[in-house]
């Protein structure tokens, strides 16, 4: 299906930051009704290219494609985009239901449709009996639900979320995921979700692309980035920690939860590589505890235990299932 969004070797510089590339031939697709993330730390361009998107900022190179039509040189007004920042957004002097209307009148909507629209839109954030207030006489959620429900209320090609939920108590900004899945479910809107939050990109996402100085690193289903990271550098930003160079194998890395512990008298299970070494560390983790392992041939490596039994300076074996290793060697850098 052609992407809603599309953009072709877009590059930036900006005017006063010469020689460093804001953006580095960005090419990134976003396919309709589905959530599109743009993750990365900070710094590596993820609001730049909302921007572009937007139409805020023309780049100093590429093509930027709104279905299928070429939109790089189109004005904000004229490219069918709803918003919403961080920051809301929201006119203070503006009842919740004149602020969803605010859109809408520039779009032409008067009268009945136009009450209706404001109705349906607050309506689908839960907010219908909210209306007449005022965004300082609402709670950071409801005022992340008005802005929300005015982005989508003029229902635009494209969402474009900036970090929606970054300026929510984490409580509630889990609970908001699961109301901004549902509304864009409900709407089959397509949206690109800026993010620096893993989970919040996991949970909400459809496709996550992985950014870093400007340049995409590795794009596919979360499934796919966080099970086959495409390079050291991703899987140290998704948070692998254990990286070995396995004889045969090359360089790979494997998730704390999957290194098993070996019993003296324990036989070795097949496709595992044993690996010998000293407790160096015991942190507990909340859901158990994580356990630093000095390895003889791998430096440490981390292993996740339920109990707190294994104290600094016990020897032990670790074993290392091959299945679980993803391979590092050979990939992008
Ligand atoms: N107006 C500007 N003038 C000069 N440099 C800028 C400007 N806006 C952004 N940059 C630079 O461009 C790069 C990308 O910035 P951008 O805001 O897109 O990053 P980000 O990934 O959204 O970061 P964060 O997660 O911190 O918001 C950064 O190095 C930033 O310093």
């Amino acid at each position: 299906m052609e992407p809603v969004v599309r953009l072709e070797r877009v590059r930036h510089e900006f005017p006063g930051v010469p020689g460093v590339l804001a953006l580095d031939d960005v090419d990134l697709a976003a396919p309709p009704g589905r959530i599109t993330a743009l993750l990365g730390p900070s710094g590596c361009g993820k609001t730049t290219i909302l921007r572009v998107i937007a139409g805020y900022l023309r780049p100093g190179g590429g093509r930027v494609l709104l279905n299928g039509r070429d939109a790089t040189a189109l004005p904000p007004e004229r490219r069918d985009i709803g918003m919403v920042f961080q920051s809301y957004a929201l006119f203070p002097h503006l009842t919740a239901a004149a602020n969803v209307a605010f859109g809408l009148r520039m779009r032409r909507l008067r009268g009945e449709h136009l009450r209706r629209r404001v109705r349906e839109s607050l309506d689908l954030v839960g907010l219908a009996d909210l209306a007449a207030r005022r965004p300082h006489e609402l709670s950071g959620g409801q005022r992340q639900r008005v802005a929300l429900a005015r982005a989508v209320a003029i229902r635009p090609a494209v969402l474009l979320l900036d970090e929606p939920l970054s300026n929510l108590d984490a409580r509630l900004a889990v609970q908001m995921r699961g109301e901004l899945r549902r509304v864009q479910r409900e709407t089959g809107l397509t949206a690109v979700l800026v993010t620096h939050d893993q989970e919040e990109a996991l949970e909400l996402a459809d496709e996550i692309a992985i950014l870093d100085k400007g340049r995409v690193m590795q794009h596919g289903t979360p499934e796919e980035v966080f099970r086959a990271p495409a390079s050291r550098w991703i899987a140290d930003f998704l948070g692998y920690q254990n990286f070995l160079d396995l004889p045969g194998k090359g360089l790979v890395t494997v998730r704390p939860e999957h290194i098993g512990v070996l019993r003296p008298g324990d036989r070795l299970p097949p496709d595992a590589v044993v690996l010998a070494g000293t407790v160096s560390d015991l942190r507990f983790r909340g859901t158990g505890y994580a356990v630093t392992v000095e390895t003889d041939e791998s430096g440490p490596v981390v292993v996740l235990r339920a109990d707190a039994g294994l104290a600094p300076g016990t020897a032990i074996r670790l074993s290392v299932p091959l299945a679980r290793a993803v391979g590092l060697d050979g990939r992008a850098p």
